[in-house]
């Protein structure tokens, strides 16, 4: 394979292709042609939408041998992640549909299911794909379906426990399943933990097969150096059993290491697998994230994620941010903290940059621990060093932290264990959609006995949130903020702890009373200046706390204001539940008085900007001043109404 620095737009095999079938004609020779050519697209169609570009590079070789081999859609390919099947989508009908990757109304950037027959199953968060395939693999024995089942996982989501039960289920089950374990050594940063360097120790062994009868078998009919390979492999194997691969010990056959970018190789060792193949497969290839892009394969991320770049040079488009992102924020507070008390540690779930952990470990090297794609680990871990006196901040993303609820409800909250939960990308993240966003958190925590639960409001906010959490050893206590930039707000030397269930009041009226927990606040204030161009006056209080709640602020504004209204950047069940529950307890809600709670709605929003997606969830200023004029009215309010329903009251 040549690197290629310059994409150039040329593409006349891959401009003939209409559908997976016409690879499946075509020769080894001119597939080689199509590789380049679907790379070079790839670029091309990335550069101007941005996305995850370094991941679909190394795979693109792969791509093409697995269309080209098995017989897709009947054949059932399964993206782990998802995040790597851009060349896939413009293989499978959705080439001129990729301009609008990522973009409202556009393609996903995973694989998703209602979007093309080719996506049997769909993906974001990592390691379900060997799971899922087995779950094709055998509904096939029961007459469900016909087709082979293809999971390709990557070495970074091999990290994760779901794709070890996946394999000791298969390794049992016995069925015909083909798992390709696409292997760049990298996460989204450089892949961590005892699983990677077994995979760097097969790395080093000549290439090897499995050495069950079926792949005997299969021996003959493999390419050099398989062939050779193979029969070295027996006699070590035979002589040495501990030298074999973990794979083969948990009942799959082992093939490799191979060069995924070796095409014809590729296409020859999966051509001879589907061929005689009757149990569990596993084939281990050799990838580099980015592969055939200079500026990716030279970047320290391998352009995991970027925005929209420049093709030729590969120069990334930065939009100059007019406050700190939250997540700086975070990072920055949490240092701090550290400095101060040397109980403070943190842990991420291989999203050091992601939730700028990877700046913590520059200032404390050995208290961030990276553990992988493994949440529920990460969370036991934490409540583990709790439960040795330190301080565990656990940052992860909130659409992630859904993994490890078992964990948070028996070995952290029923212990009491002050474990400290950092909720990153908390409320709707934008481009990544549905499956990132970090709806459900407020509601699944806020339900624990005895847990504390905080959304901070800006990022002066935050830094306080920290301090709190650090301060709090009482017991679990989680603190959420959104992706992206903060309000600009000035931010304080140093945190201060908030005294816990206390809101603060931000702006006092007489008619309404906004009660807001997160960053709608501001959006809460926007409501106000509208209620007040039409002659309401609106309180705004920033609630800090979902539990344990502010009881006297909620009491007051309830009997103080003609209708209470609570938003929060979360699904129904969450904040606006709790002060609901609190108010009919007390017996506040027997009288005349109004109340409503917006929440995300009922649906799982599709991916736009965060800004339209809130827009369309009912959750901008003017859907706010409409629900507390409809609430004065006594009128039902519509959520997720794309458009203001506002109207003057007289
Ligand atoms: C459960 C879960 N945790 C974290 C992530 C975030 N994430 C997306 S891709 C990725 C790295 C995956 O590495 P690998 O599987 O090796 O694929 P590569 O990007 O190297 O192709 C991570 C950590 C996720 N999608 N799902
Ligand atoms: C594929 C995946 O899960 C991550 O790469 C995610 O897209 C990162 O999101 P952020 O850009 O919010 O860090
Ligand atoms: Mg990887």
């Amino acid at each position: 394979m040549g690197i290629a620095t310059k994409p150039e737009h040329s593409t006349p095999i891959l401009d003939r292709i209409k559908s997976p079938e016409a690879l499946r004609q075509m020769s080894d020779a001119d597939l080689v042609r199509l590789a380049d050519e679907l790379r070079r697209d790839t670029i091309a169609k990335v550069a101007a939408t941005g996305g995850h570009l370094g991941s679909t590079l190394g795979v693109v070789e792969l791509t093409v041998a697995i269309h080209a081999v098995f017989d897709t859609p009947r054949d059932k390919l399964i993206w782990d992640v998802g995040h790597q099947a851009y060349a896939h989508k413009i293989l499978t009908g959705r080439r001129e549909a990729m301009a609008t990757l990522r973009q409202d109304g556009g393609l996903s950037g995973f694989t998703k299911r209602a979007e093309s027959e080719y996506d049997p199953f769909g993906a974001a968060h990592s390691s379900t794909s060997i799971s899922a395939g087995l779950g094709f693999a055998t509904a096939r024995s029961f007459g469900f379906g016909d087709g082979d089942a293809i999971a390709v996982i990557g070495d970074g989501a091999m990290s994760a426990g779901m794709a070890y039960e996946a394999m000791n289920n298969a390794g049992t089950m016995g069925k015909r399943l083909f798992v390709i374990l696409n292997d760049n050594e990298m996460s989204i940063s450089p892949s961590v933990g005892a699983f990677s360097k077994h995979l760097s120790a097969l790395c080093t062994q000549a290439p090897a097969i499995g050495m069950d009868v079926m792949m005997r078998k299969a021996a003959s009919m493999l390419p050099e150096p398989f062939k050779t390979g193979a029969a070295r492999a027996r006699q070590a194997v035979g002589a040495l059993a501990g030298t074999s691969s973990l794979f083969e010990h948990m009942g799959f056959s082992y093939i490799g290491p191979v060069d995924g970018h070796d095409l014809p190789q590729l296409l020859a060792i999966l051509r001879t697998v589907r061929n005689v193949a009757d149990g569990p497969v596993l084939i281990h290839a050799i990838t580099r994230k980015g592969a055939g892009y200079a500026p990716a394969e030279n970047s320290a991320d391998k352009y995991h994620g970027v925005g929209s770049f420049d093709a030729e040079t590969g120069a990334l488009s930065k939009s100059k941010p007019s406050a700190p992102a939250y997540t700086k924020v975070f990072a920055k507070a949490l240092c701090d903290e550290a400095d101060r008390d040397p109980g403070v540690v943190a842990i991420t779930a291989a999203m050091a940059s992601g939730t700028g952990l990877d700046v913590f470990s520059q200032a404390h090297p050995e208290r961030m621990f990276d553990v992988g794609i493994a949440e529920q680990h990460a969370v036991t871990f934490a409540a583990g060093l709790a439960a040795a006196g330190m301080k565990p901040f656990c940052a992860i993303y909130s659409t992630f932290l859904q993994r490890a609820y078992d964990q948070i409800v028996h070995d952290v909250a029923i212990q009491g264990l002050p474990v400290r939960f950092a909720i990153d990308r908390a409320g709707l993240v934008g481009a990544d959609g549905p499956t990132h966003a970090g709806a459900f958190d407020v509601a699944y925590l806020s339900n624990l006995p005895g847990f504390t639960v905080m959304a901070a409001a800006d990022e002066a906010e935050l830094v306080h949130m920290v301090a709190t959490a650090t301060a709090h050893d009482s017991g679990p206590i989680a603190f959420r903020y959104p992706r992206g930039e903060g309000t600009g707000v000035a931010l304080p030397e140093r945190g201060t702890p908030i005294p816990i269930g206390k809101g603060r009041v931000i702006r006092e009226g007489r008619d309404i009373a906004f009660l807001s927990f997160g960053t709608r606040l501001g959006e809460c204030e926007k409501a106000a200046d509208i209620l007040a161009a039409r002659g309401l006056s609106a309180t705004v209080a920033d609630a800090r706390f979902a539990k344990p709640l502010d009881i006297e602020l909620i009491e007051r504004l309830a009997s103080s204001h003609d209708a209470l209204i609570t938003v929060e950047e979360g699904a129904g069940g969450g904040f606006g539940a709790r002060v609901l529950e609190h108010l009919a307890a007390a017996g506040r809600l027997d009288g005349s008085f109004a109340i409503r709670t917006l929440t995300l709605p009922d649906h799982f929003e599709a991916h736009a900007s965060p800004s339209v997606m809130y827009e369309r969830s009912g959750l901008a200023a003017p859907h706010l001043a409409d629900a507390a004029i409809a609430s004065l009215e006594g009128n039902q309010i519509e959520i997720g109404h794309p458009k203001s329903r506002l109207f003057a009251i007289t």
